[in-house]
């Protein structure tokens, strides 16, 4: 049975003129409407209230004057002249209130006391119980990109969130940037984080890329790791991140948080939340490409990419523009899969549980992960950590992708990977083989309904910790050599056709679209960093009263990362409408 907890202050307290009996424990602020007071209707839901110490922004002294209130932010003022018994002293609790789908506001309470000695007692104290809390920032490092999403980064901060860090008291270092990758080359090498409890960017999804980029980098370095070898164990990076979305689609935003909204984000970042994240890095050989947090696509998803990059002019109708074009150009892909399956996990890709605040999958996994990669470290017998079966699958492929969030989005609003997670150290690899148009079409559609786009003979999904691919005009002498043994000399044809795409036949490779960037290289080896990075989030709540019952997608109304990562979802809309 749960202890009560022990009351630090209670005290009978007016709110708008009506008695409350108003009580602080270490963990709740709750403050009742008194049963001798006039109105009192116990039934009435804003009659009792709670709050917990932890989502409680900010403390402010107030003075009350023959009921007019003037607020002062941080002194006390002697009110000269009048008449001493009109005038009491109050304060006002600053506190987050969940409002429709996942957005968090700034409510705010303004409690009156029969005397100056009882306010100060109850300031000092909530004040004195915000400061134990240990996870909460104090100074940040803020990058803002000015020219992101509608070019509103610098108005967005300065009007929605600087006021709140105010308020909650943190100091802040701010960076406009002046180039693309300024963010990343500071704080690779620059920046001194010594001084900051996190780093908060305000952009899209392409300079969270860069922050990333830079903290993951510079961590390596600080503690001796090559990030050019694909078998090192990466550190995990001690600053937290936020991300007050300003860009055009904010996707990693909407998948941690639930939506995207500046004042909720700047919420959650002042309250402290740590959401860890996974991290796969992409190499080349021994070449580091890129950092990956969302989705890995090759095939589809990459040609369409690579298309709509080439019609920039067109706006953000390139993307469906440039998959309907795919779609209907059809081209396949041969390569070599190679993939490490998760061992000892729960969940699978095909569970109907999705990953939300709390997520138990994530919990158990990356404490298996955090086992393993310990276990290695203190055991030199064992080549690699991640050691295990290596599984291969050669074939032709409409896609290949490895989501490792579920990558949900207006048009697929389910996602990619429906149940994949955001910190259990593994990524959902989805191989999608060589089938007709319309089958293609139903796997697609699948992302928009209810049935399972897993469940189709050429489609098979992989919950994997890391994963490699060669493309086939990639692979040794010896290997093609074998394939044309196998599958006799009709082969040598068409092999002549792919290698001289002159002839018009097909085309050889596609391209990697990693978060939305083209990756140089065809042939990859992605491993996962499980909890490699933490947010300032905590994952997504699960729908609170208020929510729109009626909608189970409602929760998933966001952009992706300017539809790159699941750019080509697009034309599903011109089906389903
Ligand atoms: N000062 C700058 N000038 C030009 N480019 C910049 C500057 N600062 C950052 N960038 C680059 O701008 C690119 C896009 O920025 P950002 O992601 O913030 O907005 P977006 O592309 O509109 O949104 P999203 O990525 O969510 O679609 C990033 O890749 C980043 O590297």
């Amino acid at each position: 049975m749960d202890r009560p907890c022990r009351l630090l202050l209670l005290s009978e307290l007016c709110v708008r003129n009506v008695a409350y009996d108003v009580s602080l424990s270490r963990s709740l602020l709750t403050w009742k409407r008194r049963a001798s007071s006039p109105v009192y209707r116990p039934f009435r839901a804003s009659v009792n209230r709670s709050v917990p110490v932890t989502e409680i922004i900010s403390v402010r002294e107030e003075q009350w004057m023959n009921g007019s209130d003037q607020k002062d932010d941080s002194s006390w003022k002697k009110i000269k002249g009048g008449d001493r018994s009109d005038c009491r002293q109050a304060f006002t609790v600053l506190y987050v209130e969940r409002c429709r789908q996942h957005h968090w506001r700034c409510a705010e309470v303004n409690f009156t006391c029969p005397d100056g000695v009882l306010c100060q007692n109850w300031v000092s104290s909530i004040r004195e119980q915000l400061a134990s809390i240990s996870a909460r920032p104090r100074n940040l490092l803020v990058y803002i990109n000015p020219y992101g999403g509608k070019r509103q980064g610098k108005r967005i901060y300065e009007q929605k969130v600087a006021p709140l860090f105010a308020q909650a008291g943190i100091s802040t270092h701010v960076i406009v940037t002046d180039y693309a990758n300024h963010a990343r080359d500071h704080l690779k090498t620059d920046a001194d984080l010594s001084k900051v409890d996190g780093v908060v960017c305000v952009g899209g999804d392409g300079m969270f890329s860069e922050i990333i980029h830079g903290l993951v980098w510079r961590t390596q370095i600080d503690n001796g790791v090559d990030p050019n070898c694909p078998d090192e164990d990466l550190s995990p990076c001690s600053h937290r991140i936020g991300i007050i979305p300003a860009g055009s689609t904010d996707c990693i935003c909407f998948a941690t948080v639930g939506t995207n909204d500046p004042v909720t984000s700047a919420l959650h970042i002042i309250v402290g939340d740590s959401q860890p994240m996974d991290v796969c890095s992409v190499h080349h050989h021994n070449m580091f490409l890129r950092y990956s947090v969302s989705l890995l696509g090759y095939g589809f998803y990459g040609d369409v990419l690579t298309d709509s990059e080439r019609k920039r002019w067109m706006g953000p109708a390139r993307y469906d523009i440039s998959g309907l074009k795919m779609f209907l150009t059809h081209h396949y892909y041969e390569g070599t899969v190679s993939y490490l399956p998760a061992r000892g996990i729960i969940g699978t890709p095909r569970d109907a549980g999705r990953c939300r605040y709390g997520c138990a999958v994530c919990q158990h996994n990356g404490q298996i992960q955090s086992e393993r990669a310990e276990k290695y470290k203190t055991n030199e017998d064992s080549e690699c950590a991640d050691d295990g079966e290596w599984r291969t699958i050669r074939g032709k492929f409409l896609a290949i992708n490895a989501a490792s969030m579920s990558c949900a989005c207006p048009r697929s609003p389910k996602g990619l990977s429906p149940a994949a997670h955001l910190a259990d150290g593994t990524t959902d690899l989805i191989l999608v083989r060589k089938c007709s148009r319309f089958n293609f079409l139903r796997h697609l559609l699948r992302h928009t309904n209810k049935d399972d786009q897993f469940d189709l003979a050429f489609v098979e999904v992989h919950r994997v910790v890391r994963f490699r691919f060669t493309p086939r005009y990639c692979q040794s002498d010896s290997d093609l050599e074998l394939d044309l043994l196998e599958n006799g000399k009709r082969q040598i044809f068409s092999q002549i056709c792919r290698d001289h795409p002159a002839c018009g036949c097909t085309r050889t490779n596609s391209s990697w679209n990693c978060d939305g960037e083209i990756l140089t290289h065809t042939a990859i080896d992605v491993r996962v960093h499980c909890r490699l990075i933490k947010l300032f989030a905590r994952g997504i709540e699960e729908l609170q009263v208020f929510a729109d019952l009626s909608n189970p997608c409602a929760d998933v109304e966001y952009c992706d990362r300017k539809l790159r990562s699941s750019a080509g979802l697009f034309f599903m809309s011109l089906f389903v409408g």
